[in-house]
């Protein structure tokens, strides 16, 4: 890995209340790219997840005690750290999750952003004011934080994902209790180091690294103690969740799987969707959940379409993400790659057509070739599972209702993107597609100023905006009796 300005910021000890702590063993952080061994991190275990529960519980009094000011004030100097730290924590990010090193640090600027964001509605956290039922009441409603949190985050957003619950948690006076994915826990105990320097009180923000993580998640939903779990990865553990954490009506909020469909009407401009797509589609090498999944084009510009997109796809350069002009990384993993293959295969066996790309790169294990695929139909894998992986699936559609009702034909229902010149089809399809985000003439959707989440099987709730602090908050009202 490059040489960090900071070493100090490469933690492998887990943080709890405030102490860094080692597990009864430790497990590898590979670098995706070459296989090698980066780090060796603490595996820490349920019982470790127990204790630091504990400690958020102890702590959550004191730190929703404190000004809205004062919790704004802590948050905006994690941001400016951050900022300052970009650098470093990109090279921890692409060195553990593969992705090149200018996407990486990108990304520690949008996670910052969240930061940035709820450090400002830290101080806005309003109630309302209702005149009483009878003449000698007053109501007053108070917003109050929900108390101890779970924070389950994903390999593919290691910083951003952890930044976007933990701020608006700390914001509104809850205190975390965050697992990271075991594939990509440096990034999350960078952010700890730097939450830690910036004034974060013990116990507030604890993060804990680990192999078992079925064990630590049943722990979080069994301990009456967290109030709330929020989770960020695939549909399957989201359900898995849910069900754990019925028997304590824990509250929960889920950012799960998608299938994005990416249509393109005739009426569009070619250039602009071509360009679309190869932004929703192969950002983060697919590995994001909002990524095109079927890309969708009308009968008369097809060929057309299909022509400009497998020419800007030679602009992809894939390599290591240290490496000069690399735009995308490896797979995080085999079973990624293995998940593209067997899309892939099962497409090509039903009648696709690869028209570029379609195998592994001789790069190494975790490289796959950014792939276009022509006469995809909607019986094929890739059209209904979510592939996460550099596949470009180009489905011939007729009409617009024919494609809507393709487009909804899901379980999933998270993002959405279509092309078109009409404004009144902007309207139409943009209220028809079942998402819970829409991207109209661009590919790019993704911002702290705007609810993030889906519907159906896609998840529960909304993160990052002005929405974003109301699953850290309870509703109380205060009835005045007896006034005068
Ligand atoms: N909606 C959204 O914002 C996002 C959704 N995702 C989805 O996540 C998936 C890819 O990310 P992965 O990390 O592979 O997802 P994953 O669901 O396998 O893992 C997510 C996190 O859950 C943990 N986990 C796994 N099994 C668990 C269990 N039984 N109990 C508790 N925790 C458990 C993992 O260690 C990881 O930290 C894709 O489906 C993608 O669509 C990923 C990022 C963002
Ligand atoms: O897929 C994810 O992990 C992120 O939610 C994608 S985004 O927020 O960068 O769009």
């Amino acid at each position: 890995m490059r040489t960090l300005k900071d070493e100090s910021l490469l933690e492998t000890r887990g943080f709890v209340n405030g102490e860094w702590i080692g597990g009864a063993a430790t497990f590898p952080v590979e670098n995706p790219a070459t296989g090698e061994v980066i780090a060796r991190v603490a595996d820490l275990s349920a019982a470790d997840v127990a204790t630091a529960i504990g400690a958020a519980h102890a702590a959550k009094r004191g730190w929703a005690a404190r000004a809205g000011k004062e919790r704004s004030a802590i948050l905006r100097r994690l941001f400016d750290l951050l900022v300052e730290n970009a650098d470093d924590l990109a090279t921890i990010l692409t060195a553990e999750m593969g992705k090149p090193w200018a996407e990486a640090r990108g990304e520690i600027l949008y996670g910052a952003a969240y930061i940035e964001w709820f450090a400002e509605e830290a101080k806005r956290v309003y109630g309302d004011m209702i005149p009483g039922a009878q003449s000698d009441k007053r109501m007053v409603i108070v917003k109050q934080p929900v108390g101890v949190v779970g924070a389950i985050t994903p390999w593919n957003f290691p910083n951003a994902m952890l930044a976007r619950k933990m701020a608006p948690a700390l914001a509104v006076g809850c205190t975390v209790v965050a697992r990271p994915s075991e594939f990509t826990p440096l990034s999350a105990l960078a952010l700890a180091k730097l939450a830690e320097r910036a004034g974060v009180p013990a116990g507030v923000f604890n993060v804990l690294p680990g192999l078992d993580a079925a064990g630590m998640g049943a722990e979080m939903c069994a301990n009456p103690k967290l109030a709330k779990l929020t989770f960020t990865g695939s549909t399957r553990v989201g359900k898995l969740l849910m069900r754990q954490g019925a028997d304590t009506i824990k509250k929960i909020s889920l950012e799960l799987g998608g299938n994005a469909p990416f249509i393109v009407f005739d009426d569009a401009d070619v250039d602009a969707a071509v360009e679309g797509a190869m932004v929703a589609k192969f950002r983060n090498n697919g590995q994001t959940c909002v990524c095109a999944n079927r890309i969708y084009v009308q009968a008369g510009i097809y060929d057309a379409f299909a022509g400009k997109l497998a020419e800007a796809m030679e602009r992809l350069t894939l390599g290591d993400g240290f490496a000069d002009g690399v735009t995308t990384g490896p797979l995080i993993n085999a079973a990624a790659v293995a998940k593209v293959e067997d899309h892939l295969a099962d497409a090509t066996a039903r009648g696709a057509t690869v028209l570029r790309g379609g195998r592994r790169s001789g790069l190494g294990q975790g490289f796959f070739e950014p792939t276009l695929l022509t006469g995809v139909t909607q019986e094929m894998k890739l059209a209904r599972e979510e592939t996460f992986g550099p596949l470009a699936p180009l489905v011939k559609f007729d009409t617009e209702d024919e494609v809507i009702g393709w487009a909804n034909d899901s379980e999933f229902g998270l993002a959405g993107y279509f092309y078109t010149s009409d404004l009144n089809r902007a309207w139409r399809v943009g209220e028809a597609l079942e998402v819970g985000m829409v991207g109209i003439n661009t590919g790019a959707i993704s911002t702290e100023m705007a609810p993030f989440g889906g519907v159906k099987q896609s998840g529960i709730g909304r993160e990052g905006s002005k929405y974003g602090c109301d699953d850290y908050l309870e509703i109380k009202n205060l009835c005045f009796g007896g006034l005068s």
